[in-house]
């Protein structure tokens, strides 16, 4: 088949959030694009789109409520064809796209793993006592206090240079960030170091990048098929399958990672109360190709044992 190619005079609108981060993706992807049909940068056009989870800063994000926080406005302008393409960091999507648009092209993933920051401490096993560390992640901070319950949370919004001057404040001692938007932004080194899955185990989909288009507009899903990584969509069949049954928003603490191993892969899963207080896991293997199915049979079995109400705020 051939593709009817975009040109500088009729380029591909690439639409992005315009955090560093999200740029750096929406730049990784038109470079991989130009490279895999060998055309000109300026056959692209970056669109920044701003969404109401950017504009609003001084409220926790679960506080708002709803979801899509900032995917809407980025899809609305999809759908009316202002942009072609959408590059979304895939552990912010939700599992169902809305009526008219299809998100199954991966970039290779980056690390999953999240980073400790910290000035104060080498390590989390490091932090002392009755520490205050600072996440506004529902995951990361259910995951520290079911290991640790000596220590305070307090809420951590805000990009890297926030959070960082937050730390060099003493607003807390610690923070945790994802190693794939330190390594995207290429400031690796902010990491004091990755943390074991087996420690902190990531949010589904971590590290992944996916880029969204129009169902009906089959010139972008050629070009889109040749940047596609089979590899991370394994991961992600299984992950997002998993976070489909167990029903996850950002409202529930949920970590899941898949692995390939030949030709298994090994999903790992965690469900958590909201206030730290239980964590049940779990760990199998399965055929590359029954991945989804292996994500939607852990989100039963953890299910059962959790018996209702599990997610709910005892308060
Ligand atoms: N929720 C915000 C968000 N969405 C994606 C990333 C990092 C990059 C990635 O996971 O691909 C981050 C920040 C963070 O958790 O440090």
């Amino acid at each position: 088949m051939t593709i009817d190619l975009p040109t500088p005079a009729r380029p591909l609108k690439i639409g992005t959030r315009g955090s560093p981060l999200a740029l750096a993706q929406a730049h990784e992807t038109r470079d991989r694009l130009a490279r895999a049909f060998d055309l000109p940068p300026d056959a692209f056009e970056v669109c920044v789109i701003q969404t109401t989870g950017d504009r609003v800063q001084d409220r926790p994000l679960k506080e708002l409520g709803g979801k899509g926080l900032f995917t809407r406005e980025i899809e609305a302008a999809m759908l009316t064809g202002q942009i072609d393409i959408a590059v979304h960091s895939m552990k912010d999507m939700p599992v169902l796209q809305p009526e008219g648009l299809v998100l199954d092209c991966y970039l290779p993933r980056e690390d999953p793993r999240d980073a400790f920051v910290s000035n104060l401490h080498a390590a989390l096993a490091d932090i002392p006592e009755g520490a205050t560390v600072g996440t506004s992640s529902l995951r990361r901070r259910a995951q520290l206090l079911v290991r640790r319950p000596d220590l305070t949370v307090v809420e951590f919004r805000g990009n890297v240079q926030t959070r960082l001057r937050k730390l060099s404040e003493g607003v807390a001692c610690a923070t945790f960030l994802a190693m794939a938007g330190l390594n995207r932004l290429g400031r690796p080194e902010v990491a004091r170091g990755a943390l074991d899955p087996a420690d902190m185990l990531p949010a589904v989909a971590q590290g992944a990048i996916g880029i969204e288009r129009r169902a009906d507009d089959s010139r972008t899903a050629a070009m889109l098929d040749a940047i596609h990584d089979q590899r991370t969509g394994e991961q992600l069949a299984a992950e997002r399958a998993f976070l489909a049954a167990l029903d996850g928003s950002c409202e529930t603490p949920i970590a899941g990672l898949a692995e390939r191993n030949g030709t298994t892969l090994r999903l790992r899963g965690e469900i958590l109360r909201p206030d730290g207080t239980e964590s049940l896991s779990d760990d199998q293997s399965a055929p590359v190709e029954d991945g989804a199915e292996l994500g939607r049979a852990m989100a039963a079995a953890l299910l059962e044992r959790a018996g209702p109400g599990f997610f709910d705020f005892r308060t």
